[in-house]
């Protein structure tokens, strides 16, 4: 089960109290003070597990209530300490004041640990109160009582890539062929309904996250669908990995509709339903499947909306290539900085630039004007497989060189959206390899902050 967001109530414990006794012995008729302090209450501390990444243990016990110190006693003996509690939560963790609404901690890397709630300080014995007017003091202190808070606990996953798509678009298929994930996948809307998390290995030296969250619809940042309650887990990812379904047709024969339903999530999504007997790709329908995921999430978050993105054309099994090889795709995404690119797959230039360093021949024609594979190129094969064979040595070699510019190459270091757009095939395995390698590029280059912003 997996639970994002739970209330539970904290309480660290009272000091116990001080110690209020004299020394008896034989032939002292008067002993002084031996009253020993009271120990402290412990204290609720949260710690960073990366092997949990979900709050459903939360749903279950929702009280964590630290222990009280003992009362001191006679000797001078002090009481024992209350155990501390420490509550383990996966990273990505924030630990909100319910009341106040106030993050009090984020937290993010496993291993980290914040006293949440200190527990209360034990009291003074009548020993501690001794003095030359008052030898035989009758008084100790109390503890100091626990606090208590109420706090929400809210997950955001840290993933370095997320997949954006439409329900049905092939993103649990797309995780499970690449990390060890095992998602649910069917062939209807909102099989996933909750997020999943995979690691993706490249080579043996580098891994990196993914997720796989709920499809997107038109309308999302209104609610609808499974609507906005995911989309908390791709804010803190590096990447965004859109998933556009190039078996999907849209009729756009008749321009006058073009702001009405025919465009809206509707539309598509009875497209969803039609058969996978295509001819052709219709690229505006991908430009379509792009604008209507893009706008959602710039209503949720301009913040979102500005992270580095890469395109992945998902099922390009379904269509035949023969027609999608000679037609080339016309991305026109000016508004998204692609004018009229004219490729099937495209890396940019700043991509390009880090698969290059280290004077790597990246093995596919990169024309000087906008670095596109050409697929009529003999290093690639007929239906614009990417020979990721080149793409791994590069990155090979390259990490070699921590893939870092040097200052000639400034005007590089800017991350050009989207990073790359590459056809691929959970079925028949397209450029799956390309794609694992490419976002390892992307995220191992300076171009996207290793640092969560
Ligand atoms: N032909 C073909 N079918 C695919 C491919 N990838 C996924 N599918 C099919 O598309 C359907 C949906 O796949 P899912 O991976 O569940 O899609 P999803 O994007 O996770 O869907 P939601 O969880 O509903 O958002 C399934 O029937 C898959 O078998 C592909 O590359 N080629
Ligand atoms: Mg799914």
């Amino acid at each position: 089960m997996f639970v994002d967001n739970v209330e539970i109530f904290i309480q660290s414990g009272s000091g116990g109290a001080g110690a209020v006794s004299f020394r008896r012995e034989k032939y002292v008729l008067q002993g002084g003070p031996d009253g020993g302090d009271g120990g402290r209450g412990g204290d609720v501390y949260a710690l960073v597990d990366k092997n949990t990444n979900t709050l459903a243990k939360f749903r279950g016990r929702k009280r964590y209530v630290a222990q009280d110190g003992a009362q001191g006693s006679a000797r001078n003996c002090q009481g024992r300490s209350g155990e501390d509690i420490i509550i383990k939560i996966p990273p990505g963790t924030q630990i909100i004041d319910a009341q106040t609404k106030l993050v009090l901690f984020d937290l993010l890397y496993d291993g980290q640990k914040v006293k949440i709630l200190q527990g209360g300080k034990g009291g003074k014995g009548n020993t501690r109160f001794k003095s030359s007017t008052n030898q035989r003091p009758n008084y100790a202190q109390k503890g100091i009582s626990g606090k208590c808070l109420k706090v929400i606990l809210e997950l955001k996953l840290i993933a370095d890539v997320a997949l954006v798509g439409f329900p049905n678009t092939g993103k649990s298929s797309l995780i499970s062929r690449l990390t060890n994930s095992k998602p649910k996948i069917a062939n209807y809307e909102f099989s996933t309904i909750v997020p999943n998390l995979g690691v993706v290995d490249v080579f043996d030296f580098f891994s990196y996250t993914m997720a796989d969250i709920p499809g997107l619809i038109q309308g999302a940042s209104e609610g609808k669908g499974l609507g906005l309650q995911f989309l908390r887990h791709i804010e803190r990812t590096k990447i965004l990995l859109f998933l556009l379904d190039v078996s999907k047709m849209i009729d756009f024969s008749n321009p006058l509709e073009s702001n009405n339903s025919l465009y809206s999530a509707n539309a598509l999504e009875s497209e969803y339903n039609s058969s996978y007997v295509n001819t052709s790709i219709n690229e505006q329908s991908l430009v379509r499947q792009f604008e209507i995921l893009f706008n959602e999430l710039r209503q949720y978050s301009k913040f979102l909306a500005n992270k580095p993105y890469a395109i992945a054309l998902s099922k390009s099994d379904l269509v035949i290539f023969e027609s999608f090889a000679h037609s080339h795709f016309h991305f026109d995404f000016n508004e998204y900085n692609i004018g009229g690119l004219q490729t099937m797959a495209y890396i940019s230039p700043s991509l390009v630039h880090y698969m290059e360093y280290g004077y790597v021949d990246f093995g596919v024609n990169l024309s000087n004007d906008n670095f596109r594979i050409d697929l009529e190129n003999e290093n690639v094969n007929d239906i614009g497989y990417v020979d990721s064979k080149h793409i791994e040595s590069t990155f090979q070699r390259s990490t070699i060189q921590e893939l870092e510019l040097d200052s000639s190459y400034k005007d590089f270091n800017v991350v050009d959206k989207p990073l790359f757009i590459l056809p691929i095939s959970s079925v028949s395995g397209l450029n799956l390899d390309s794609l694992k390698t490419l976002l390892a590029i992307a995220l191992k280059s300076s171009l996207i902050p290793s640092k969560d912003s």
